[in-house]
């Protein structure tokens, strides 16, 4: 388990974490989402150990972080620019990892190297930044480790292997626990993959969401009234997102329990209700709208 409390940051006169607090459970992945310059990076660092806060608190599975090496053995960060050395292939650095990380799986190492096609022999800062980032997955991936924090891992990488990369590490979630954040500026990189998402914005968490609970409990209608009812009555006593009326159609986005939301809509007589699936990324224009938080800082096409 990651847990952070109230962690703060400073690069001489900039801000970059403010009082950050966040948990990720055990075997759960944690997207931290933020448009550039909003912190993630500098706070990957501090949970990796990269670096030392300048106040609060930083646990991984009870233990503290920075300048613990036995910790740091089940952790494995990799960074936005992974690092290799000057003149090494995915052969050498593979036997740096073998001698640093006592639980590193050297079948598992062979398998993954194989499966990706990689030249285990060519020097690895002669390779394409997708390339790179494999290298870095199938090094990070076979020290087996209990905790990998990710900097926008996918960046790069074309969707069949970026698919393949997640399908890799949603197993190892699903079979030993792995937990997992993960930063990136792209919302729909997310969806598919994250237990939980959190917004950061100028280095402090502005919305954190189970993603679970959201598609739960936040529900899209569409209600044909023969006489809609007035102004406002409808979403008096409700969580109302948004509400708009065409005609005798409502549009509503609400949050509540669905039987309660339709039991609340059929007391107002409507002809037709339709619940309508929502995408995470309605939920999050509606949720951070009433914020003041511009969206399209998370989406890219
Ligand atoms: N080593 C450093 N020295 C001084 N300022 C820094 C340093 N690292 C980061 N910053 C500043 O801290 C702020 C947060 O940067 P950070 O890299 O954590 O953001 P980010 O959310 O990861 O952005 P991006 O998505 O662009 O990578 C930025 O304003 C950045 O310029």
């Amino acid at each position: 388990m990651i847990h952070t409390e109230a962690v703060t940051k400073r690069f001489e006169d900039l801000q970059a974490v403010q009082d950050l607090s966040l948990q990720v459970r055990k075997g759960s992945i944690y997207g931290l989402l933020g448009s550039n310059g909003a912190g993630k990076s500098t706070f990957l660092k501090i949970l990796a150990g990269v670096y030392k806060p300048d106040k609060g608190e930083v646990t991984i599975n009870n233990k503290p972080v920075y300048e613990i090496p036995d910790t740091k053995q089940t952790i494995l960060f990799i960074s936005d620019h992974p690092y290799f050395f000057s003149q090494a292939s995915l052969s050498d650095m593979a036997g740096f990892y073998r001698g640093v990380y006592e639980r590193w799986n050297e079948k598992r190492y062979e398998q993954l190297a194989k499966h990706f096609r990689m030249d285990t022999n060519k020097r690895l800062t002669r390779m394409s930044k997708g390339m790179q980032r494999q290298a870095a997955f199938i090094l990070g991936l076979s020290v087996m480790p209990d905790v990998m924090i990710l900097d926008e891992p996918f960046d790069g990488l074309d969707p069949v292997i970026r698919q393949q990369m997640k399908n890799l590490i949603m197993q190892d979630v699903a079979d030993r626990e792995l937990t997992l954040i993960v930063s990136s500026h792209n919302l729909r990189e997310m969806e598919d993959f994250c237990d939980y998402v959190g917004v950061l914005h100028e280095g402090s968490l502005l919305f954190e969401r189970d993603l679970d609970e959201l598609r739960t409990d936040v529900h899209k209608l569409q209600i044909a009234f023969k006489e809609p009812p007035e102004e406002g009555q409808l979403i008096k006593d409700m969580d109302a997102l948004h509400y708009e009326v065409k005609g005798s159609i409502v549009f509503l986005i609400v949050k509540g329990q669905k039987d309660e939301v339709l039991s609340h809509v059929n007391r107002f007589n409507p002809a037709v209700v339709d619940m309508l699936p929502l995408t995470l990324e309605e939920i999050f224009i509606y949720e951070l709208g009433g914020a003041g938080y511009e969206i399209n800082n998370l989406i890219v096409e």
